[in-house]
């Protein structure tokens, strides 16, 4: 079922700092994007083998403010696996009896393609995000 990580996320308190320290690193990054529909505001630090997602809280129901309240230097968020068919993944997963947040629905996330997030409590303690990133 689990592809590739597709990115690993760092929830942040200012993205600003956060993307000068990956460029002074001699990284990509890519410029911030709102993503109001997930209270995030983002940056994509491109590496040979995956990405780093760069992720500061955006309005006040951010779902990463609480994160931050615990962790208020930051701290990994998630990590966020590929998947050839997020359908087939989310059925699989829910007859594992691992919860899936939000309705329990993929919804697209910030590639544009349909991702998924499975609580910690049932993934080792650890955020887990599931993405499929190409049409099934
Ligand atoms: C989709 C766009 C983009 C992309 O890649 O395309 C993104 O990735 S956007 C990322 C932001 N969106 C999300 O994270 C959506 C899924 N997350 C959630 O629904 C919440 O963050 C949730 C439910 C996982 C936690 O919410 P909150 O912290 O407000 O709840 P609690 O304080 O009750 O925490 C419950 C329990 O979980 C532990 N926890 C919370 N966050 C994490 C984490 N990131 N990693 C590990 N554990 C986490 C928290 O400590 C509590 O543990 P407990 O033992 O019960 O005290
Ligand atoms: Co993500």
């Amino acid at each position: 079922m689990l592809g590739r990580v597709n990115h690993i996320a760092i929830a942040v308190p200012e993205l600003g700092p956060a993307a000068a320290l990956y460029r002074d690193l001699g990284a990509s990054v890519s410029a911030p994007a709102d993503l109001p529909d997930h209270g995030v505001r983002v940056v994509f630090v491109d590496l040979p083998n995956t990405r780093i997602e760069l992720l500061e809280p955006l309005g006040d129901a951010s779902p990463i403010a609480a994160f931050l309240t615990r962790n208020p230097k930051g701290g990994i968020h998630h990590v966020c696996f590929e998947v050839e068919d997020i359908d087939d993944a989310t059925r699989r997963l829910a007859a594992l009896g691992k919860r899936l947040l939000g309705d329990g629905t993929p919804r697209i996330g910030a590639h544009g393609h349909p991702v998924l997030f499975l609580h910690p409590a049932d993934m080792l303690g650890t955020l887990i995000e599931i993405e499929q990133p190409s049409l099934a």
